[in-house]
């Protein structure tokens, strides 16, 4: 490795005190954790600054959590489906055993699984809020109080995270509103939940509440849910929710909340439109960057902006090349398996800059994080679920590619009819015709999202059609439905 300063230069020439390591990760959740192993396994001293609970939102109110809540409405909704099967389906669901099931997958809020983890990967972990105190310099708050001042040979890596967005409205503190972390960890199930904001929190929670009791009104402001994915996304999930009993009302804006009684209902009022009464409202109007008192000035940047970075990962505007950012903060595509990629590309871009190695970043090179941009997949888990990789019809069209839309009707391939009675879903792919490769693809359907992988391949592998031909789906399984976009591409 190449011996660079101690990095102190924050501190100035009062650098006593100062832990020296290689990399410095701000951060544990899911990119943080990864980044760090990785930095650690190449033979670099490595410490991650964790304020809250190592794991991150994932692990304890986001991914884990929300996933286990709707793991079970999910199971049972197939089991209902599938005749001979339903008969076998006496009761609903035994809520107090969902929510036991939630918390054993959020390990009760509790780290020390992920503490041991990271200890058996020799990373060292310090507890508290970290900061930028200059190039290469971070300041840890820790929770007695004092500061501990670090310094990093080669790298710092900024992997903060997100919060929920709740906006300004009037009453909004009155109200005391859920935002995703409530309604991902609440123990009991308000008899009445409005959720405003037809996003992928709103939908998943309205399914998960809805599964569990609540009933439950989501308010979208837009004239659909799911806004930025294909059109028919929205549509197919909407029909869902109401065939589950969500009161889905879209082109509804809130304008203000009241909840008079402290422990007395919440009032949400809707512009133009009948207010709405709820126990409970969750606002699930997106995220806001972890930027917020972590030093970004000291080093040039803005406070409370998203972190702008280059493929490698490495944070635009900041000389000297230490600075790195992975996961929701850089906002390049805020889900946990984006940021783990982003941090694996990360890590190696840190031990290739600290062996003085040439970077391989041209696009789809081992220090590039091309995906981001060409083959993001993300998977919505209500029912049905929505899976999507790369770009939809009209992203694709506003990036100047001239491109087709194939669509196929999902429910009539052999392998969803047997999935389920009365399968309804549609899946979509788009081809760049010029290359006669897919660019992207949509399903929606029940048990979607383990169809989807096979489409990132066909994206990122940028795989020509006329290859894909030849990929044979097995009957009767629903990826059969591969071969119906196809013969429908080909005529
Ligand atoms: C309800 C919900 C469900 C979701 N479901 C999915 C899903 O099914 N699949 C999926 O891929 N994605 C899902 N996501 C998105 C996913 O949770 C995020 O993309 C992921 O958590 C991002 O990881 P991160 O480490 O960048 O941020 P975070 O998970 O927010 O972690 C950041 C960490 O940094 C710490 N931190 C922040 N600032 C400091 C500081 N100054 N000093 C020290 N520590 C600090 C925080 O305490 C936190 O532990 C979901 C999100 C929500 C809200
Ligand atoms: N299964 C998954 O992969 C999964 C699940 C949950 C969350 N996530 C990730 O977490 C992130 C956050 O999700 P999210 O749903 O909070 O954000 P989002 O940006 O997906 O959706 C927020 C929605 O709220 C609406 N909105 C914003 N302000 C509003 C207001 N004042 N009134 C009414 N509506 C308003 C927006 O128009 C948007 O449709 C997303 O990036 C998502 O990818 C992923």
């Amino acid at each position: 490795m190449t011996d660079r300063p101690d990095g102190a230069e924050g501190f100035g020439p009062d650098a006593a005190d100062v832990d020296t390591y290689d990399v410095i990760v701000i951060g544990g959740g899911p990119p943080g954790e990864n980044l760090a192993e990785r930095t650690r396994a190449a033979g670099l001293r490595t410490v991650v600054v964790e304020r809250e609970l190592l794991g991150g939102e994932c692990s304890y109110w986001a991914c884990m959590p929300s996933k286990a809540l709707l793991r079970p409405p999910a199971a049972l909704a197939a089991a209902r489906a599938v005749p001979g099967a339903r008969a076998a389906v006496h009761g609903g669901l035994d809520v107090e055993e969902v929510l036991a099931h939630r918390d054993a997958f959020a390990s009760g809020w509790q780290d020390d699984s992920q503490v041991e983890w990271l200890r058996s990967v020799d990373v060292e972990l310090v507890r508290g809020q970290g900061r930028l105190a200059g190039p290469r310099s971070v300041v840890v708050t820790t929770p007695e109080g004092g500061e501990l001042r670090l310094a990093a040979r080669h790298a710092v890596a900024l992997c903060t995270g997100s919060r929920a967005t709740l906006p300004d409205l009037p009453g909004m503190a009155e109200a005391r509103p859920w935002s995703s972390r409530e309604a991902t960890s609440a123990r009991h199930v308000p008899e009445r939940l409005a959720v405003v904001g037809g996003g992928v929190v709103g939908v998943e929670m309205a399914a998960a509440w809805r599964a569990l009791g609540s009933r439950v009104t989501l308010l979208a402001r837009g004239g659909s849910l799911l806004p930025r994915w294909e059109p028919f996304v929205g549509e197919l999930v909407a029909e869902g929710l109401a065939g589950a009993g969500v009161e889905v009302r879209t082109g509804a804006s809130v304008s203000g909340l009241r909840r008079p009684e402290e422990s007395g209902p919440v009032v949400v009022e809707v512009s133009g439109g009948n207010a709405v009464i709820a126990d409970e409202v969750l606002f699930a109007t997106g995220r806001r960057p972890g930027t917020e008192n972590l030093g970004l000035e000291t080093v040039g940047l803005t406070p409370g902006d998203w972190l702008s970075t280059d493929d490698s990962l490495q944070v635009e505007g900041v000389p000297g090349g230490w600075l790195y950012g992975a996961g929701d903060v850089t906002h390049r595509a805020m889900l946990t398996h984006q940021g783990k990629y982003q941090a694996r590309i990360a890590a190696e871009a840190i031990v290739a800059r600290a062996r003085d190695q040439r970077l391989d970043d041209a696009p789809w090179g081992r220090h590039a994080a091309t995906a981001d941009r060409r083959a993001v997949p993300q998977v919505v888990f209500t029912d049905p679920e929505a899976a999507s990789v790369g770009l939809t019809l009209e992203d694709a069209r506003q990036a100047g590619l001239r491109v087709r839309a194939v669509d196929y009707d999902l429910g009539s391939v052999a392998g969803a009819a047997l999935h389920a009675e009365g399968y309804r879903g549609r899946a979509r792919a788009v081809v760049d015709l010029d290359r006669e490769v897919l660019v992207g693809a949509t399903f929606v359907g029940s048990g979607v999202g383990e169809l989807l992988h096979s489409a990132t391949i066909a994206v990122a592998g940028e795989v020509p059609i006329a290859r894909l031909w030849h990929a044979v789906p097995s009957f009767p399984t629903m990826s059969e439905v591969w071969l119906r976009l196809l013969e429908t591409y080909r005529g």
